[in-house]
């Protein structure tokens, strides 16, 4: 029976301790930032901000305490934002037990280093083998609703992504594994940014010629790039690329989607960003999927567009006029 400690007791930490209980678990320990945070989940069994929904199980508890959290823990995993999971390692990387699985549910690309996360958390000490990524269309609303859903369990070693899957299988949650942890990470880290554009078309007003147009050359993108990095273009075709693309770019429970949205109404970023809301990691992780399709001389309009958006250069208006006037080209370059 697993014993797991989650980091980071957001919204897909929070349910993602969810599907461990159901799935049986023995113990499951969210480590939270704020203080009132552990304190809803361990006396409330609640999470006071993030899916307050959610009553969860008795074997759910947390702590503000990184060591406390991962004493005896047998399954590891990281749900923080993309952009702060180095620094967080560097922090509490050192209680983390050194010989179970480290799961990363994270979907960003490292801004400075291109970096895709199961990377990072290899920089920060735990070792490939050991890295497994889950990914796939599961927006955690739905998920806490329990809500059928399917999910990419991504390992450079079958047996450990075997043995996540296996911890996180439920009658809602149903993993399927893989080893493409390449083709895994970039349709999670892509989609992000494809769903702010779709997110802008439908603020402009546009419908959904227009969102599918851009889901399916926001694929062309995402596909161009894994070819360039190794990726298995099959593994784009699947949950974690066709999958997640069409769940975050159509959902209004997309956080990127909204932000899309909102920029597309004709907020500027800052007074997007000025409203408190949950991660929405496209807006970072745009610049970064952009350069990284540049160090690969991978075209990537769209995502270039929306970083130019995202940077207050261009608005949504003219990124359509732009996308709209490209030099005619065969569908498959
Ligand atoms: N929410 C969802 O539906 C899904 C999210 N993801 C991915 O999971 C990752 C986490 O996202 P969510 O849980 O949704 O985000 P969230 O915004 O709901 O929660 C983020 C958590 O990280 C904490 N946090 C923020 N800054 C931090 C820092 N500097 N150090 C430590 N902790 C910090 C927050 O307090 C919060 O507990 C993201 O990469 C996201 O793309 C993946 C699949 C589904
Ligand atoms: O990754 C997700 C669904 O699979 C969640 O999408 P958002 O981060 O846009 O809410």
């Amino acid at each position: 029976m697993t014993r797991a400690a989650i980091f980071g007791a957001g919204s897909w930490g929070t349910a993602f301790a969810q599907i461990l209980a159901d799935a049986g678990a023995e113990r499951v320990v969210l480590w939270a930032r704020r203080p009132e945070i552990a304190d809803g989940i361990r006396d409330r069994r609640r999470n006071p901000d993030y899916l307050p929904e959610i009553e969860l199980d008795p074997v759910v508890t947390a702590t503000t305490d990184p060591a406390e959290a991962a004493a005896g823990a047998d399954l590891v995993v990281l749900a923080v934002p993309s952009q702060t999971v180095r620094a967080n390692l560097a922090e509490w990387g050192g209680h983390l037990p050194t010989d179970v699985p480290v799961v990363s549910l994270m979907k960003g690309i490292e801004l400075g280093t291109g970096l895709r996360m199961s990377q990072v958390v290899e920089d920060g000490g735990v070792a490939a083998e050991r890295i497994v990524v889950v990914t796939g269309p599961n927006l955690s609303r739905e998920i806490a609703a329990r809500q059928p859903a399917a999910s990419v369990v991504a390992g450079a070693d079958h047996a450990a992504a075997d043995r996540v899957a296996a911890a996180c299988m439920t009658p809602y949650f149903r993993p399927y594994t893989q080893t493409d942890v390449v083709g895994a990470e970039l349709g999670g880290a892509v989609k992000n940014v494809i769903a702010l554009a779709v997110g802008m078309a439908e603020g402009l007003g546009y419908g959904d010629n227009t969102k599918s147009s851009l889901i399916t050359r926001g694929l062309a993108e995402t596909a161009r790039l894994g070819q360039a990095l190794g990726a298995d273009p099959a593994t784009l075709m699947g949950l974690a690329g066709v999958g997640d693309l069409i769940a975050t770019c159509m959902s209004p429970l997309s956080r990127n989607h909204r932000v899309g949205v909102a920029l597309g109404q004709g907020q500027s970023i800052e007074q997007v960003l000025a409203v408190p809301h949950q991660t929405a990691e496209g807006v970072k992780s745009c610049r970064s999927v952009v350069e990284l399709g540049a160090s690969q001389d991978v075209e990537m309009p769209i995502c270039q567009g929306v970083t130019a958006v995202v940077a207050g250069q261009i608005t949504p208006e003219r990124l359509t006029g732009e996308l709209m006037t490209r030099a005619r080209k065969h569908e498959r370059h």
